[in-house]
Parts: C-alpha cells; structure tokens; sequence
C-alpha cells in the first residue's frame, strides 16, 4: 500500500529526517507518536510533498510518488489532514470540501461524507470560520475525503480537540477505515486516543523510527515513556 523507504528530509544544512522507511498496509491504522520536534511533522508534510525530500522513494500501490508535485501526491491518492487543520475559514462549509473535489474529478459532494459528518450538511452555509475546533476537524476531514484517497494522512488531530470529541474522532476514523477500505496514518501524542484508534503504533525520535508494536501487545507504560519530557 504506502511504502516509504529511506526517506530523508532536511531544511537546509539540518536534517530532521533520515533513511526512514515506513510500510502501511491497507485498511490499517498506523500512529506516528513522538514528543515535539521529533519530526512527525516533517514527515507527514514531506509525505504529500509539502515539504521536498532529500531522498528516498515514497510510493503507493507501486506508483513512485517521489517526484510528484503535492497536488500530483493528492490526485495519486494521498490525503491530508494537517496540523491546525487549516481549513478556510472566509469560505463556507460546503465550499472548504469542494476545494477536495477536484482532485477526484467528482462535480458534487457525495452524500456519504454528510453521511459521515452530519453536522456538516447543517452547517453547509456558514463560514468555515464560525465552527468550533472539533467542527473543524471534520470539515478538514472531510476536505480531505473528498479527493478520494487511498490513504489518509493526519498531523496531530487531536490537538485543541475537547476529550469527548477526541474518543468520537477516533471512532470516526475507524468507520472510514472499514467503510471505505483505506490505510489511514496519524500524527499523534496522545498516548489513549492512540490506544483507542490504531492497529499499529511506531514512535519516532530525532526523525527516525525507533520501537514499532501492534496494539494488541503494546507496552503503554514504554510508549509512555517515549513520549515523557
Ligand atoms: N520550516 C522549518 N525550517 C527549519 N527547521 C524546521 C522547520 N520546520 C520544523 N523544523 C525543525 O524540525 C524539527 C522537527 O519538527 P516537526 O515540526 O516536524 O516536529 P513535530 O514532531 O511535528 O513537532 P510538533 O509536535 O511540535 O509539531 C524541529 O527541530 C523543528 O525545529
């Protein structure tokens, strides 16, 4: 599905990220835990390509993606949700999630993704701006749904979210995961809202991959521990 390998990303003279090599499978969860700075945002801008590679191959369902342009990674299949959620706020609703569409050729909003996020279809007029942060969310959500991704890209999605609204995002992700058969890869560090949502966790220090478990055995007290200042 997505496969990363030796991925190298630097600003400059200073390299945040290193032969990394990273592997989702399709319809898996995959968290990317690690404290700030250590490069989770980096890698999942340099992912769709917002931020250029020094090396490495990234490459969905076998298509290299490394030369491609963001919007060219976007219409390949990649979708992202990033860190602030950077929806518009002057423009409506209805209006952030048709900015999806043209990436996946499709002229109207499907009804699955008012489906998914009800709310939304409610508040298709209002501004962007008007909605409150978990609201947010959704609308950058599915902003991002609506390009039709193979797999869902998220930097730090819980963050500025209330903890009510964090449990229901990951149960949102797990419906999108089953309902529409996509890998999806998040950004996180919040230890329970990973536990809730992932199949697999890695945690990533100083740009690389450093300990990987599956949900099922993992070891919250060490996954703590990496995350502990
Ligand atoms: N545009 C940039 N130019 C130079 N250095 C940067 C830039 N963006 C990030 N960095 C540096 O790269 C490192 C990794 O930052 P990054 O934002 O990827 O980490 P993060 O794990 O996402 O942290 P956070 O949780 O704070 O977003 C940090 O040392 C940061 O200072």
């Amino acid at each position: 599905m997505l496969s990363v390998k030796n991925h190298s990303v630097a600003y400059g003279q200073s390299t945040i990220i290193e032969g990394l090599n990273l592997d989702v499978d399709k319809n898996e969860i995959v968290a990317v835990v690690g404290r700030n700075g250590m490069g989770k945002s980096t890698l999942m801008r340099s992912l769709v390509g917002m931020t250029a590679s020094k090396g490495g191959e990234v490459s969905l369902d076998g298509t290299d993606l490394s030369k491609l342009k963001s919007f060219e990674r976007v219409r390949a299949g990649i979708g992202f949700v990033p860190q602030g959620r950077m929806i518009f706020p002057t423009l409506t609703v209805k209006e952030n999630i048709e900015t999806g569409l043209a990436a996946s050729g499709e002229k109207t909003i499907p009804e699955d993704l008012y489906e998914l996020f009800p709310v939304l279809k409610e508040m298709q007029h209002r501004r962007g701006g008007n909605l409150s942060g978990g609201q947010q969310q959704q609308l950058a959500i599915a902003r991002a749904l609506a390009t039709n991704p193979k797999v869902l890209l998220l930097d730090e999605p819980t963050e500025g979210i209330q903890p009510n609204i964090i449990q229901e995002l990951g149960r949102t992700l797990k419906r999108i995961r089953d309902e529409r058969n996509l890998s999806i890869v998040v950004s996180e560090q919040v230890l329970s809202f990973v536990m809730d949502t992932a199949d697999r966790i890695l945690v990533i220090e100083k740009g690389d991959i450093v300990h990987e478990e599956s949900r099922q055995e993992a070891d919250q007290e060490k996954i703590a521990s990496y995350l502990a200042v």
